[in-house]
């Protein structure tokens, strides 16, 4: 990839949802950005940017596995001059008692030769507070969340000083809500107090923007953070106040219109999307796969691709696999989670190839492994961030790749209602 100057920011996401939400917090905030899939090959030829935000599918699997790979995009970063990375991990704190955010973070801070590093997935714009080291879902603790029932890594704990700690190797510290409060030098006062008694990271509590700006100026002078778009915007905003980014055009790429038919895949089994699926039928057909013929080799796809095919001359078409927490549990107890989940996001990415051969060039995918699988299948190597659909969900442009594409890759729990309608509204 040639990139004409040298970066200001670079992001690792752990999925591709994340990336592309963080993508467009840091397009709104004036910084112009590239989300790359994986780690660009040298040959890429992308625009100038200020930011590229590497989008990896380091979620959900084998903790070593998330660190080699994350650490690989830490040096491609750096050595695109990249001062400061963040690491980007999901708003509501996915992972698992063996990581990936411990560990991933412990090898970057390793790498980056850090003191105590600043955590926080707040994202005020999506109702993701922080207090006391307490996460906030809307309204209520993340334990009490949907994501208790989250299919791959159920979320039970919402103290996440508690979370990391279990996760890492070093000493988890806080940095509370009425050090924020006092502003930038608070925050790099209790920082500095921290990492002189060897903590090496420490959660920040941020319930509104402005002490994600707090927390971005001094996020900004160090080499690692790790945090949702919150933080991403803090250091964005942060980039362009001290004068390192001269801010460009919040608007994002108008992008050409691609044309040709449209559909949307849902392989969330969130609320939102649970309840997207059930008003986008009133708008599209909706097509239910059958979970259980998935995964024991019944050709569920096959019978979406010939459902669909002749569907597509006459408007955009859903196909779902997304279930209720309950049907998930039956669905995993007979099959095992890992294995139901990877038959399905593959089941998932042969719709999607063939639905592309089909002509599809505007593709909506729900869910973040989902759209992992997807996005690789295409083999998509990067996108230019275009308008945006809900907080955290733009339309994406494809770059580099074979065919021109238009995508919305939406987190699970992002969009509104009627999120496929708003979606197919500003996909040209
Ligand atoms: N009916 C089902 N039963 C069990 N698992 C399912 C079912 N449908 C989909 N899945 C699996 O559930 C997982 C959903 O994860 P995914 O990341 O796609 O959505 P999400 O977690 O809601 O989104 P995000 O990570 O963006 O918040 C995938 O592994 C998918 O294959
Ligand atoms: O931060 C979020 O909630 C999202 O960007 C995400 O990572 C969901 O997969």
């Amino acid at each position: 990839m040639t990139l004409a100057a040298k970066i200001s920011l670079g992001c690792i996401a752990d999925d591709y949802t994340g990336a592309s939400d963080l993508a467009n917090t840091l397009t709104r905030a004036g910084l112009r950005t590239v989300q790359t899939i994986g780690v660009p090959a040298d040959d890429l030829a992308l625009p100038e940017v200020d930011a590229v935000v590497v989008s990896l599918k380091s979620r959900s699997i084998e903790a070593g596995l998330a660190v080699s790979r994350s650490r690989a995009a830490d040096q491609w970063l750096r050595s695109r001059g990249a001062g400061h990375v963040l690491f980007k991990i999901c708003s509501t704190f996915d992972s698992t008692v063996s990581g990936n955010i411990g560990p991933v973070m412990d090898a970057l801070r390793a790498d980056a030769g850090e003191g105590a590093v600043l955590v926080t997935p707040a994202f005020p714009e999506t109702g993701r507070t922080v207090y006391q080291g307490n996460l906030f879902v809307g309204a209520v603790p993340l334990n009490e969340s949907p994501l208790k029932d989250h299919p791959l890594n159920p979320m039970h704990d919402s103290n996440l000083v508690r979370v990391l700690a279990r996760q890492s190797r070093t000493q988890i510290g806080l940095v509370d809500l009425a050090t924020v409060a006092r502003g930038a030098d608070a925050v790099r006062a209790r920082l500095a107090e921290l990492a002189a008694k060897g903590i090496g990271a420490a959660i920040i509590d941020a319930v509104f923007d402005r002490d994600l700006e707090a927390i971005g100026l001094v996020a900004a002078e160090h080499r690692l953070s790790v945090g949702a778009s919150g933080i991403g915007l803090g250091l964005a905003r942060a980039l362009v106040s001290t004068g390192n980014v001269k801010p460009a055009r919040a608007g994002g790429e108008t992008g050409t219109a691609v044309g040709g038919p449209a559909a949307c895949l849902a392989g969330s089994c969130s609320q939102a999307t649970l309840q997207q699926i059930a008003n986008a039928e009133r708008v599209m057909p909706v097509l239910h796969l059958d979970p259980d013929r998935i995964i024991t080799g019944g050709g569920e796809a096959q019978r979406a691709l010939d459902w669909a095919r002749p569907r597509l001359a006459e408007g955009p078409v859903l196909i779902a696999s997304s279930a209720t927490p309950d049907q998930v549990a039956a669905l995993q107890a007979r099959h095992g989670r890992d294995a139901a989940g990877h038959a399905i996001e593959q089941a998932m990415a042969d719709i999607a190839e063939n639905l592309v051969k089909s002509g599809v060039q505007r593709l909506i995918v729900a869910g973040g492994e989902t759209s992992g699988a997807v996005v690789d299948r295409l083999k998509i190597p990067g996108f230019l961030v275009g308008v945006e659909i809900a907080a955290g969900v733009p339309v994406l442009h494809s770059v580099g790749g074979k065919a021109d594409m238009q995508l919305a890759l939406k987190s699970g729990n992002f969009g509104g209602a009627e999120f496929f309608a708003d979606a197919l509204r500003l996909m040209r």
